[in-house]
């Protein structure tokens, strides 16, 4: 069966709030792709949409060739969505939530070890465990044993890895990495943008747009711009030298250091530096670097910003 994801024009508002503004978007079958964008973005709106779970005021989808709103029933059938928040019963143990997942879909855990093995050998040992007494990262495991034991097509996973340490984080790409090459369909919702370079494509979100889709590669491509890392000893002053420079484009606080582009197509980094002395900075080092996902977003965001 095709697990393809085609929107069309998905608009929701909740009162004033346009949670999402006219959504087009295709999803491959076996594609693992990533909505990547920060609190708020509208990543929620749009997996509660696809999972039948809200009415759009406007658009349409189709999963695996059914219809959102028409077809409902057989998309609850094909599709593993795994929400942002509570999706677990704490008080049940670990193999009881997996029973009960299982009769919801009127299906058997023994029936469907095949799709979950790799990932219920890890939590077996403490099948016995409340839910609520599980580390992050178990839990994590137990709440994708529990998505994927009928078997779906279409696998929805909202902001998994949150409140997750990076073992556990990486241990989860992993096994999205083997549940893609089983031929599902997966959509990841997160707010880390580091992540986005594990998607075979993704969207970046904000305020209920997409502000670019692509693969990780080719948005960083299209950034375009010098890209400058600059250190000094005194970082909030110097993000606040650095803004009120006239030739300055971008500047945003970056870790350790600020990152910066300049409005003019080439610059002279001892120019620059020049001026940060005048302003009382020291220790100052200017290095070029290449642009990150983050970097992207953030010039994408402003750009979007001064559009509107
Ligand atoms: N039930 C609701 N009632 C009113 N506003 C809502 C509701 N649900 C979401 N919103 C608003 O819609 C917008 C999009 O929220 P949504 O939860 O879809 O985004 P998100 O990217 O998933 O962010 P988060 O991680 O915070 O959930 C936000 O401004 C949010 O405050």
């Amino acid at each position: 069966m095709d697990s393809k994801i085609s929107i069309k024009d998905l608009s929701k508002s909740y009162g004033d709030v346009q949670a999402l503004k006219g959504i087009n978007l295709d999803i491959e079958s076996g594609e693992l792709f990533g909505l990547i964008g920060p609190d708020g973005a509208g990543k929620t709106s749009l997996f509660r949409l696809l999972a039948t779970l809200l009415l759009p005021d406007s658009g349409s989808a189709t999963l695996c060739g059914f219809d959102m709103v028409k077809e409902y029933k057989p998309i609850r059938n094909i599709l593993g969505y795994m929400p942002g928040r509570f999706s677990l019963y704490q008080d049940l143990s670990v193999l009881e939530n997996l029973n009960f997942f299982a009769t919801v879909f009127d299906t058997r855990i023994e029936d469907n070890m095949e799709m979950i093995r790799d990932i219920w050998l890890q939590i077996e040992p403490f099948k016995h465990r409340l839910a609520g007494k599980l580390s992050g990262g178990m839990k994590q495991k137990l709440a994708l044993c529990c998505a994927l034991i009928h078997q779906p097509k279409i696998l929805l996973l909202d902001e998994p890895t949150t409140g997750v340490d990076v073992v556990s984080r990486s241990e989860f790409w992993q096994m999205l990495k083997s549940l893609k090459a089983k031929g599902v369909t997966i959509i990841v919702a997160t707010p880390y943008m580091d992540e986005a370079n594990l998607c075979e494509r993704v969207a970046l979100m904000q305020d209920g747009e997409i502000l670019s889709l692509n693969t990780p590669a080719g948005i960083i491509s299209d950034f375009g711009r010098d890209l400058y890392a600059i250190q000094g000893k005194d970082i909030y002053q110097l993000l606040l030298d650095l803004r009120t420079y006239p030739h300055a484009n971008s500047v945003f606080p970056f870790g350790q250091s600020i990152h910066y582009t300049d409005k003019r197509d080439a610059i002279s980094p001892s120019e620059l530096k020049d001026y940060l002395i005048s302003k009382g900075q020291y220790d100052i080092e200017i290095s070029k670097i290449t642009a990150g996902i983050e970097d992207c977003f953030m010039a994408l965001s402003q750009q979007n910003k001064v559009q509107a």
